[in-house]
């Protein structure tokens, strides 16, 4: 990669102003492109050493798509930050990005990485997942004595990981904001983890991965934190209000709404136990109350914990 690589960034949101000023700070000349902008044209990507995408999944697809129109060179590096499930597919960032643009290379950045915290200058670690040569070039070219960056060959593990804590962070804000304690909260991020664990073997992930940062990492920082857009959702659930209410009672995106729906579809059609996000469906769909959907996760027969036959 050049000495000092060009980069194009989409999606300037809170994650995607974040990485700008990672990538800046690290010497990249880095071009943002945000929607108002208009579509993206062929100057903004000509010359381009990698390409950055902090959009949320419901905005992958159509720009995958203007990308494969304007011809982006094969040698391209893709880099997608998304963390979600498109809703009409159940496809993951990475899975647009690789039907779209087959020929190039693609790996996943994910962990426990609040925008707000890393703004702030605080240290954070995450993990690039994919093959293990391009993943170690955005390590390189990212990784800083604040923002320290691991690699791992587990592609779909890593996306997975960064997925699925979104839809256990509504949970564990549904439990705060109905005051149920931090006992009742680790209950659902361990056995959240375990779902995770479950759904994201089944989805090709590897075991391992699930216990590193993108996993129990972010499942930590989403699960604890009121900054987590995600956390907020569930607490304004808690709060009584529809789920349209709560999106509006927050700033910015919470993928872990329409992740819950499509997991849930998922789940059933591979007969996968994931009660935890089933429940958290429930109230975003209002057909059980945040109330009603704890007591039901409660009343469930008592079972062994057996964790070495959790596929
Ligand atoms: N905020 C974080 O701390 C953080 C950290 C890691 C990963 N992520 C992930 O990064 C992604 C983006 O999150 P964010 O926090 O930046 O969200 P955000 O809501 O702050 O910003 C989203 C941006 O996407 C734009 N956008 C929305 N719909 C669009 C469309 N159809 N076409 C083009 N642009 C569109 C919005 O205008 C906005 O600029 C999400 O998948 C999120 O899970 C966020
Ligand atoms: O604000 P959230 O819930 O989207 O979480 C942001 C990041 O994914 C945390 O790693």
């Amino acid at each position: 990669m050049a000495t000092f690589p060009r980069v194009l960034l989409l999606g300037l949101g809170a994650w995607g102003q974040t990485l700008f000023r990672l990538l800046a700070d690290r010497g990249c000349q880095v071009h943002g492109w945000q929607r108002s902008q208009g579509p993206i044209t062929k100057d903004m990507v000509d010359g381009i050493d990698l390409l950055v995408s902090a959009l949320p999944i419901k905005a992958v697809r159509s720009q995958a798509i203007a990308l494969e129109a304007l011809g982006l060179a094969k040698s391209v590096i893709c880099v997608s930050a998304t963390k979600g499930l498109e809703l009409s597919t159940a496809a993951t960032a990475a899975d647009i990005w690789q039907s779209l643009l087959p020929e190039h290379s693609l790996v996943v950045l994910s962990g426990p990485n609040l925008a707000t915290e890393i703004n702030q200058g605080l240290p954070a670690a995450a993990v690039v997942g994919g093959d293990l040569e391009v993943a170690a070039s955005v390590q390189s070219l990212l990784g800083s004595s604040h923002f320290r960056i691991y690699t791992n060959p587990d592609l779909r593990g890593v996306e997975m990981g960064g997925i699925f804590k979104n839809v256990i962070a509504i949970a564990c804000g549904v439990n705060d904001g109905l005051g149920l304690g931090v006992n009742a909260r680790s209950a659902l991020i361990t056995r959240g983890l375990l779902e995770l664990v479950r759904v994201g073997t089944h989805w090709g992930g590897t075991m391992p991965t699930f216990y590193g940062l993108s996993g129990l990492g972010d499942l930590l920082a989403t699960c604890t934190s009121s900054l987590s857009r995600n956390y907020q959702v569930g607490w304004h659930l808690s709060q009584g209000k529809t789920i349209d209410a709560a999106l509006d009672s927050i700033i910015g995106t919470a993928e872990g709404v329409n992740t819950a729906l499509v997991l849930v579809d998922y789940a059933q059609t591979h007969q996968l136990p994931i009660p935890i996000t089933a429940a958290v469906a429930a109230v975003i769909c209002q057909t059980l109350t945040p109330t009603e959907a704890i007591a039901q996760l409660l009343e469930r027969p008592f079972k062994p914990e057996v964790y070495q036959n959790v596929v």
